[in-house]
């Protein structure tokens, strides 16, 4: 049984480790449900957790270097228990250590043997002696990014090769940036400025997010999200701001039809029933039944009425057996979500160059599905969290040279503040984390001709 942060971080990552397709939400959510700690400890383990698949690439190329037998020889267990211990050494400056190094030996002991707790500590005590990061001199310049910003090597060139050296180093830095919480208000039950007031003395800084106008972004909260007060009254949806971006380009008409295929727990569906003035109708599905029963309980928490939730496998069922003739239709598609790294730190580490084209499959079956709803004269909005072409341009180029009754269309009614800087020639919404300071993102508007 976990008693401590460090035990709870090492459970976490080696599942994580063991299991290809489980992503880390899913990890933490089965670990963290079974064990009791209080909320400093499991601060730490989140911390701990974060933090190492942040900085694995910078943490591995250290032990690699002060391992005599080299990292790739080194068992598993005894590796995450480095990583650990070497994330607290190098990154973490209020903990002792003695605490890093001493309890890294012990777990070393217990999950592998004596002398693995020697090994840990003599390559920790190596570490500590030397706190300079080991020379990358001689390195090519991508394998350098690759290790100082902690991306993976393929994942670095491809960016290279798309936008050159100095760009994809932007890039690297920012998607390993922490990112501030950014929440969006919920207008059914305030203004972005009484929300302001609420949160302020809850944070440490605050600031309202410059394109979306309902967005707040802030650090520090003094309560875990969950527990505020504002948010159980359902005063905010915790969405980054690239995604708020989404329903304003939807921008659905109060009373009208409009359908949410790919609804999740419902982030976009409670913006799109906002825009909506909660009247009309909308239908949210995903072919997910567990998500749509979570989207459920967040839709009432933010006082969310006009909506219904169908289970429905858009690449074998037709989404049209509820109706067609929607006024507009949001795919938010599955992808590689290599967008939102600086969130989801995993990621980075469980996609390979083999799988660039994964999601392409089915990101263009979910969309042919889907137009068929929508009606002659209405909006089709597609959207992933990835900005690699294969899963955004190619799809909708793809899309719109089969379904010749479609084409594009300007991205917003009402351009948010700033769009140019996020509007790309072909009328793309695509933000980027180190031009924009959100998450990377891609949403195409297209409109049904009229008969
Ligand atoms: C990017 S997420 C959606 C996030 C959501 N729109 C939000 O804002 O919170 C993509 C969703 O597509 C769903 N999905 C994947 N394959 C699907 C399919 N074949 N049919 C319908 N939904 C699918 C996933 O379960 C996932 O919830």
């Amino acid at each position: 049984m976990t008693q401590d942060a460090r035990s709870l971080a090492f459970e976490i990552l080696t599942t994580f480790d063991k299991n290809a397709d489980a992503t880390l939400d899913s990890v933490m959510d089965r670990i963290t449900g079974k064990v009791e700690l209080d909320r400093r400890e499991m601060g730490l383990a989140n911390a701990l957790v974060y933090g190492v698949l942040r900085h694995r690439g910078q943490l591995d190329y250290t032990i690699d270097h002060f391992a005599s037998k080299g990292i790739a020889r080194i068992d598993k267990k005894i590796l995450t228990i480095l990583r650990i211990a070497l994330f607290q050494l190098r990154f973490m400056d209020r903990i002792p250590e003695s605490a890093a190094v001493n309890t890294a030996v012990e777990m070393a002991k217990v999950h592998a043997s004596e002398s693995s707790g020697g090994f840990v500590n003599a390559l920790l005590r190596t570490c500590l002696r030397n706190p300079e990061e080991p020379s990358l001199e001689g390195l090519a310049p991508e394998k350098k990014l690759a290790v100082t910003t902690s991306m993976p090597q393929w994942l670095v060139e491809k960016w290279i090769a798309r936008m050159g050296l100095e760009e994809t180093a932007a890039l690297c830095r920012a998607s390993n940036d922490i990112a501030p919480i950014t929440v969006r208000t919920n207008t059914l039950k305030t203004t972005r400025e009484e929300l302001s007031e609420r949160l302020a003395p809850q944070v440490e800084t605050l600031s309202p997010t410059p394109a979306s106008p309902l967005g707040l972004s802030f650090t520090s909260p003094k309560t875990p999200i969950f527990e505020m007060d504002a948010f159980k009254e359902g005063l905010f949806q915790v969405q980054d701001e690239a995604a708020q971006l989404i329903a304003l380009m939807v921008n659905p008409k109060p009373g009208s039809r409009v359908l949410d295929v790919c609804a999740g727990v419902g982030g976009k569906s409670g913006h799109l029933a906002q825009v909506m003035e909660n009247q009309g109708e909308l239908v949210s599905m995903d072919v997910e039944a567990y998500k749509l029963k979570s989207l459920a309980r967040e839709m009432a928490r933010l006082g969310i009425t006009n909506i219904t939730t169908h289970a429905c496998d858009l690449t074998r069922e037709s989404p049209d057996i509820i109706g067609g003739g929607f006024d507009a239709v949001l795919v938010d598609a599955p992808c590689s979500g290599l967008g939102v790294i600086r969130r989801n730190p995993d990621t980075k580490w469980k996609y390979f160059k083999r799988n660039a084209t994964r999601h392409t499959k089915k990101q263009k079956a979910i969309l042919s599905a889907a137009a068929r709803c929508v009606r002659p004269g209405g909006t089709l909005v597609y959207a992933v969290c990835s900005m690699e072409p294969e899963e955004n341009g190619a799809v909708v180029e793809a899309f719109l040279e089969k379904h010749t009754d479609f084409r594009m269309m300007k991205p917003f009614d009402a351009a948010p503040q700033g769009a140019e800087a996020f509007i790309t020639p072909k009328g793309y919404v695509a933000p980027l984390p180190h031009k924009n300071g959100m998450d990377g993102f891609f949403a195409a508007r297209m409109v049904r001709e009229e008969k």
